[in-house]
């Protein structure tokens, strides 16, 4: 007898909400406007950095503020609208064999509305069969997958050696940065998320049923 081949173990990718699936950044600079109006604002191609409250912080202290109420609002987070592609592509890579896929996403600090609210985005725009793949933490490195599809350029926590490869999903605040090699980006969801995947089964143990081995 050979070495025992093992089944294979399907690809899990893990999909960020805001930004990949739901769009914060849009529905935040509405929302900026339509209660704010009359004060500086930033436009989307010049919105750089993670973070949406430091942009408008040194843009004037006092709108640091102003643009977290804007998110922390009720109704926010339900509101925003899906990502073009996004559902298709989420529905199309649920479908395909051998692959996990889980929506990891983290709340705000301030989580009375934005909880429930991701989740009712989820039932709303993916349905009930979504809502029980949703990983809501603030520490995306404890989570094990494949790959994270994320557009925060660094993802930090207590895991220093997370066990998914981070794909960058391009967003406005992280078009212009140039990725350290080996890093990856998913440009939108027209781009070629399937051979991103792709890519992760190679390294996986081969499935005996496919093979014609003997299992064991
Ligand atoms: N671009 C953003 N600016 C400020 N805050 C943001 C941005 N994108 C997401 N957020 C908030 C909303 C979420 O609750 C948390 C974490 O988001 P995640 O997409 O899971 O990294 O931060
Ligand atoms: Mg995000």
């Amino acid at each position: 007898m050979g070495m025992p081949a093992r089944r294979a173990r399907p690809v899990r990718v893990l999909v960020d909400m805001d930004c990949v699936l739901a769009d914060f950044e849009a529905g935040l600079l509405r929302g900026f406007l339509q209660r704010f109006p009359g004060e500086p604002h930033v436009p989307l191609e010049e919105r750089r950095g993670f973070s949406a409250r430091e942009q408008y912080r040194a843009l004037r202290p006092d709108l640091a503020d102003k643009v977290t109420t804007v998110f922390e609002a009720p109704g926010f987070f339900l509101g925003l609208e899906p990502i073009p592609g996004a559902l298709e592509a989420m529905r199309e890579m649920n479908d395909m064999q051998d692959t996990q896929v889980f929506i990891c996403t983290s709340p705000l600090m301030k989580y009375d509305h934005c909880v429930t609210e991701k989740y009712r985005w989820v039932e709303k725009h993916l349905g009930p069969q979504f809502v029980e793949r949703i990983i809501v933490t603030r520490d995306k490195t404890v989570i094990s997958g494949d790959l994270l599809i994320d557009d925060k350029e660094v993802i930090q926590g207590q895991e220093e050696t997370p066990s998914w490869e981070h794909i960058l999903f391009t967003c406005c605040h992280n078009q212009h940065l140039a990725l350290p090699p080996p890093q990856r980006r998913l440009r939108s969801w027209s781009d070629n998320w399937r051979e991103i995947i792709d890519s992760k089964r190679g390294a996986l143990p081969l499935d005996p049923d496919r093979l014609g081995l003997p299992q064991q």
